[in-house]
């Protein structure tokens, strides 16, 4: 079966289980921003979460600078989110700092 696009009311739902999570403006994607003590600690991260994107073959768009690390999560085979995105933000949430 192929990835569905979440319905309004189950982004709804959804988001609600990662409420450290925003919805970008065009409802898209999602996005969190994250600080770490240094980039040591915010690239061992990205590396735990680029192991967890290979494996359910689902890539976070993030950008890192320094310390901080802004993430989001969309789904380009549906353009727009998915369980997978929902999935990924609750691994970040669990290994956040
Ligand atoms: C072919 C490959 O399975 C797809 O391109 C996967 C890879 N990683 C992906 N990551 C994300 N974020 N969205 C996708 O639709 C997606 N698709």
């Amino acid at each position: 079966m192929p990835i569905a696009r979440l319905t309004d009311s189950e982004c709804e739902t959804a988001l609600g289980t990662v409420p450290q999570w925003s919805l970008r403006e065009d409802g898209l994607a999602i996005v969190r921003t994250l600080k770490f003590a240094d980039f040591s600690e915010a690239f061992g991260f990205m590396t735990r979460v680029a192991i967890e994107a290979e494996k359910a073959d689902h890539h976070p768009e993030w950008f890192n600078v320094y310390n901080k690390v802004e993430i989001t999560l969309t789904t380009h085979d549906v353009n727009g989110l998915s369980k997978r995105d929902i999935a990924l933000a609750q691994f970040v949430d669990r290994i956040a700092p």
